[in-house]
């Protein structure tokens, strides 16, 4: 997507990065697409309103977080967000980012829960044998992983090597708040009903200060697993009702249906954009107790 005044550099799967047009390299921006994925594939179409929601959502967590971040307050002195992407915009400081991934896991399950059954650990964790998928831990535990380049998988790594790649100090910040702010995530979440099964935080180092900083964006549901607490504790469920993730849950229940996993996902029909697009506001609307900034035009 062309954008007046800034150049686009940058594709993941839901979101786009764009540096200023003219050469300046303090500021960023960071646009979240529509785009949905699953299954590791962009699904067509896009879920008219995603992106303004879960910006939305994420700003409300970074207002609630008592550690610097790179949203840019002051936009007198940073170039001008461009009205169309505006409510699915975040305007940010460039940092120096730190090359990982800072997972904090509640619950044991995806890529945790698969290292586990191999090992009997994750990140180099040892834990009680017998765990179940979708089990809460007694405790929350850092399971770093290390960026890898575009477009490849991350590598989950032990807090050692994190201390290897980016120095005991930083390793330890980055861990000790990753912690903390997924335990205080977790906690409100608890009081509106859903569980924060586990999220990843990105953190970068300010150029000017030195300080610590966190980056991308925070506990939205791209970056995290929301389950419904109801849900999740009635053991009677199927436990793959029980670990249903509160927005995703529906395309892949309808994508298991209707697609035998080989080529291309098919296009999800209006009724399943439209019930997504309602799991999407329903999370946001538990957790803030507020309606989303954005309603998609009723079809
Ligand atoms: N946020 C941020 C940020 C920043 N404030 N300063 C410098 N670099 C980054 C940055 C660059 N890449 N990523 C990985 C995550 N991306 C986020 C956007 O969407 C694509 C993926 C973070």
């Amino acid at each position: 997507m062309q954008l007046a005044g800034w150049r686009h550099i940058y594709s993941g799967k839901v979101r786009d990065l764009y540096t200023p047009a003219d050469g300046s390299d303090a500021h960023l921006l960071v646009v979240a697409s529509n785009r949905v994925s699953a299954f590791d594939h962009v699904l067509e179409p896009p879920i008219p309103g995603k992106g303004a929601l879960l910006t939305a959502l994420s700003n409300w967590w970074f207002a609630r977080i008592d550690l610097p971040n790179h949203l840019v307050d002051d936009r007198a002195a940073a170039p001008e967000v461009p009205a169309e992407v505006a409510d699915r915009a975040m305007l940010t400081r460039r940092l120096e980012m730190h090359p990982i991934e800072c997972v904090v896991r509640g619950a044991l399950t995806g890529s945790g829960y698969a290292e586990y059954e191999r090992t009997g650990a994750v990140c180099g964790i040892e834990l009680p044998a017998g765990l179940r998928d979708g089990d809460l831990l007694d405790t929350p535990i850092y399971t770093p992983a290390y960026k890898a380049p575009l477009g490849e998988h991350d590598e989950n790594i032990t807090f050692a090597r994190s201390v290897e790649l980016v120095g005991e100090d930083v390793a330890t910040a980055l861990r000790d708040a990753s912690l903390r702010l997924f335990t205080a995530a977790r906690d409100l979440a608890a009081t509106r009903g859903v569980v924060l099964a586990d999220t990843k935080f990105e953190f970068g180092r300010d150029p000017l200060t030195g300080e610590l900083v966190l980056a991308d964006e925070v506990l939205t549901s791209d970056s995290s697993r929301y389950w419904d607490a109801s849900a999740y504790h009635d053991t009677a469920l199927p436990r793959q009702d029980r670990l249903a993730s509160f927005d995703k849950q529906i395309v892949r229940n309808w994508l298991s249906e209707h697609w035998d996993r080989t080529g291309e996902p098919p296009a999800l029909p209006e009724r399943i954009v439209a019930q997504t697009y309602e799991r999407y506001r329903e999370l946001y609307v538990r957790l803030t107790g507020g309606e989303p900034p954005y309603a998609p035009v009723a079809v």
